[in-house]
């Protein structure tokens, strides 16, 4: 059985009991809302980079509320990928040295954390800009830097903020395609915060959040044509 990581996002205010599960393995979740009304404070909670002040996160189930910071930066390390709208590269690193980055910081030998960085980058056609530095990319390539980056740990979870932001139309469109294939073919939990309409396309839950409560909520468009390929069965 692939893992099922499931996250619960707290009930914004007013939102009610029993708030919507944010995410389940090989869907994505879109969070929308105006500028201002929470989307990025709720990714931030379901991420476990801040805490929420009411109502709980469940990841598989566990109320990740109690846990110390070491055990939530083990936790984030391990199960969450982060994609930003800013793609966060560092700037002095090659692309392949930015996607080490978290392997080597989880502990993973420098041979073999190379090794992985390029086996992540070469899927999203970088292999030929393995030891390009970020100044040297386009808006798509680093983004797709960052994606690698942030699956690199083969976390059960990818959580993106504003990832088409950046970045033209034909790229946008391709990073919405990319979404949707790390959730259905990889068969991973994404949640994604945007205004950009393009990502209904891929996703099956819609959230609109305003002044952080939760408004609205419908079944996303969900019609990329990424079903095509079977899921990975990806180790537990
Ligand atoms: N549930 C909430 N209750 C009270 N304040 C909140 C809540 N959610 C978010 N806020 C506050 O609202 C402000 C804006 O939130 P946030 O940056 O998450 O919005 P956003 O929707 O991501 O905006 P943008 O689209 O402009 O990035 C922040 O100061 C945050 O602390």
């Amino acid at each position: 059985m692939p893992p099922r990581v499931a996250a619960a996002a707290p009930p914004p205010r007013g939102a009610g009991p029993g708030a919507p599960p944010a995410g389940a393995a090989g869907d994505i979740v879109l969070i929308m809302g105006p500028s201002g009304s929470g989307k990025t404070t709720l990714l931030s909670m379901v991420g476990t980079l801040m805490r929420p002040t009411e109502g709980r996160i469940l990841i598989d189930g566990q109320d990740i509320s109690a846990l110390g910071s070491a055990d939530l930066a083990r936790l984030r390390l391990r199960r969450f990928g982060f994609v930003f709208q800013t793609f966060n590269l560092l700037s002095a690193l090659t692309a392949e040295e930015n996607v080490m980055l978290p392997l080597l910081t989880a502990g993973v030998p420098r041979r073999e954390a190379l090794e992985r960085a390029r086996e992540a980058l070469a899927p999203l056609s970088l292999g030929s800009r393995l030891r390009s530095l970020p100044r040297d990319l386009s808006g798509g390539e680093k983004q797709r830097v960052a994606i690698a980056r942030a699956l690199a740990n083969d976390p059960g979870l990818l959580l993106a903020d504003e990832p088409t932001a950046n970045l033209d139309s034909r790229t946008g469109s391709e990073v919405t395609l990319l979404m949707c294939q790390i959730a259905c073919r990889e068969n991973r939990a994404v949640v994604i915060v945007s205004h950009d309409p393009r990502l209904r396309a891929a996703a099956k839950r819609v959230i609109t959040i305003e002044d952080g409560r939760l408004t609205h909520e419908e079944e996303g468009e969900h019609h990329l044509n990424c079903r095509m390929h079977p899921p990975a069965h990806r180790a537990p």
